[in-house]
């Protein structure tokens, strides 16, 4: 087949406001499942290794979102402890999540409470604990900060005492420290899914391609425990009236995302046609999704998933025959390491594979009279210049969701 270039302007193209021409519902392609024991572990093989790469490349280009079955993260009862964990935490009284409130960090890590988050300027009906790869302790050479901002990224979680919250600290870095893993070894099954070379796409995550910072890798990941709560008023907080906004349609800023979620209906994933698809819970895999610099390596090959959470009332008909109490999710997010240039891939270097499962979503696009991707994010929404270093872009996401951080450490956005 004649190589095509696959370019970022026509296949992640935003169509804010775009239909189908044709104005006929077009039917939405599913989510995959596959199965990471056939990828990597005692029972993986060459043959079962080529069928992870080949579901990997189909679900890539579909909604951006796969199912993920036989990770460590299931193994054992780690899911259930992470859970009950979270629960536990925002069972506890304000004062008590407050010790660990993200205004004290300067890392923006740690609790915020209800209400105090925005995506695209609009309130997002969550309360969470942020966290990222752990550091010891943040950069201290001031010069280096103010060239680079986003240093201040690096630095110490904050964490409950066991006596306050058995656990914690010891639970979410395992678990962070499994997720990372996962994600280099997805990277890795990427390179051979895009036809890639091999650790073209690992260094990025590594932190050993180039460096403008310092000599320094700076590693990153950030990794959230979230609870959607259904109450109409949450720590003195109301919701606003009408609005069903968990979290607001969004691409994931980074490399990889890595989901559980507790049973309750809310994820949604946004088809190419523009309707919004429900990514259910699933009890023994895990979601996984891209994020927008994946997207730009690949030039649109992989689709970083538009997605948003509905958070729902008690009384709301999106309740109906569903578990009662609040929704909980434990989100791992990877990404590039914040002093990489995050190059795209020569066009001409991907697969034919690619290639062509490409040109059939493109062609099925067409035939349901669409130009392009239909999607409620802008283009290129945490693209930098293709000679920034990742950080500019994690900073970036990261002070527009959490102004009342930037507004107590005095950083400028
Ligand atoms: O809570 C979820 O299910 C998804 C959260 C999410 O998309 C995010 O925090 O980026
Ligand atoms: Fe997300």
């Amino acid at each position: 087949m004649a190589p095509v270039a696959i370019d970022n302007q026509t296949s992640t193209n935003s169509t804010h406001h775009a239909k189908s021409t044709k104005g006929e519902s077009v039917p939405a392609p599913s989510a995959f499942t596959l199965d990471f024991s056939q990828w990597i572990g005692p029972s993986a093989t060459e043959s079962s290794k080529s069928t992870f790469v080949h579901q990997l490349r189909e679900a890539s280009a579909g909604l951006g979102f796969f199912y993920l079955l036989n990770t460590p993260l299931d193994q054992g009862n780690l899911r259930k402890r992470i859970f009950d964990l979270n629960e536990k935490f925002f069972a506890l009284p304000l004062h008590v999540r407050q010790r660990i409130s993200i205004v004290n960090s300067p890392h923006f890590r740690g609790f915020s409470k209800f209400g105090d988050e925005r995506t695209q300027s609009m309130v997002d009906h969550r309360d969470q604990i942020d966290y990222g790869l752990e550091y010891a302790q943040g950069v201290q050479d001031d010069s280096l900060l103010q060239q680079y901002p986003f240093l201040h990224l690096l630095g110490p979680n904050q964490f409950l005492p066991d006596e306050v919250l058995p656990g914690h600290r010891e639970l979410v870095l395992r678990w962070l420290d499994i997720c990372q893993n996962i994600s280099l070894s997805l990277t890795e099954a990427l390179e051979a899914a895009l036809g890639a070379p091999k650790g073209s796409l690992v260094q990025f995550l590594t932190g050993q391609s180039e460096d403008q910072t310092s000599s320094t890798a700076h590693k990153y990941a950030r990794m959230k425990t979230i609870r959607y709560p259904r109450a109409a008023n949450i720590d003195g907080v109301q919701r606003l009236q009408g609005s069903t906004q968990g979290v607001g349609a969004h691409k994931d800023g980074g490399w990889i995302t890595i989901l559980a979620t507790s049973p309750h209906r809310g994820l949604q994933v946004q088809s190419y046609n523009g309707d919004w698809i429900d990514v259910d819970h699933h009890p023994n895999a895990m979601i996984v999704n891209f994020g927008q610099q994946i997207e730009r390596v690949s030039r649109g090959a992989i689709t970083a998933a538009a997605h948003r959470v509905l958070s729902h009332t008690e009384d709301s008909e999106h309740s109906a025959n569903l578990p009662s109490g609040d929704r909980y999710s434990v989100a791992y997010f990877s990404t590039p390491a914040l002093n990489v240039v995050v190059k795209s891939l020569p066009s001409d270097s991907l697969s034919p594979e690619v290639l062509s499962i490409w040109q059939k979503a493109q062609e099925e696009r067409k035939k349901a009279g669409l130009d392009t991707v239909v999607t409620d994010i802008p283009k290129g929404d945490l693209w930098g210049r293709e000679d920034d270093v990742f950080g500019f872009q994690a900073w970036k996401g990261i002070v527009r969701s959490h102004p009342n951080v930037v507004e107590r450490y005095n950083y400028t956005a």
